[in-house]
């Protein structure tokens, strides 16, 4: 790896509600304005991932994890950058999710999140989901 290349960390919160996930659409003045993700953000410097989870989805939603697992974790590469992605599981939490920052928020069934722009690192993660949700 070139020695500029800077690794970022990113968490997503996969929250559930049945058979159903809350997905966020991402808001003007952001990359990717307009696409839809998992609720989330970059870890900040110091912070461990779950403390980055907890405080993302604090700021964006209002809510707190009360259970939630470590699921997948890819890595996207950029020229400069490279992304490591962890997806979390969240099956129980407190809180309404409330759309704090402007954005798009609602809750689908992974196979119709297919038919909205999702970013393109989370298509095969929702594919996976709506797999990993029958399953439960
Ligand atoms: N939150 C989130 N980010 C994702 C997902 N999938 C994915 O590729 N990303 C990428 O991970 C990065 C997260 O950056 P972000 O802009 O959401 O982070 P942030 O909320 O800390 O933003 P900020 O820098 O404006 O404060 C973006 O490059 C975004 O495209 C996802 O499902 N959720």
């Amino acid at each position: 790896m070139p020695e500029e290349t800077k690794l970022l960390k990113v968490v997503a919160g996969i929250v559930l509600r049945g058979r159903t996930a809350l997905f966020a659409q991402r808001p003007a003045g952001k990359s990717y304005a307009g696409q839809w993700e998992f609720p989330g953000g970059k870890a900040e410097p110091g912070e461990c991932l779950c403390e980055a989870l907890q405080r993302e989805l604090m700021e964006e939603l209002r809510i707190r994890p009360l259970k939630f697992r470590l699921w997948k974790a890819i890595t996207k590469s950029y020229t400069r950058t490279r992304i490591r992605l962890y997806f979390y599981i969240i099956p129980e939490f407190e809180g309404t999710p409330n759309a704090c920052e402007g954005q798009q928020i609602a809750w689908l069934l992974p196979q119709h999140a297919l038919d909205l722009p999702l970013l393109a690192a989370d298509v095969p993660i929702v594919r996976a989901l709506a797999f990993e949700i029958e399953r439960c």
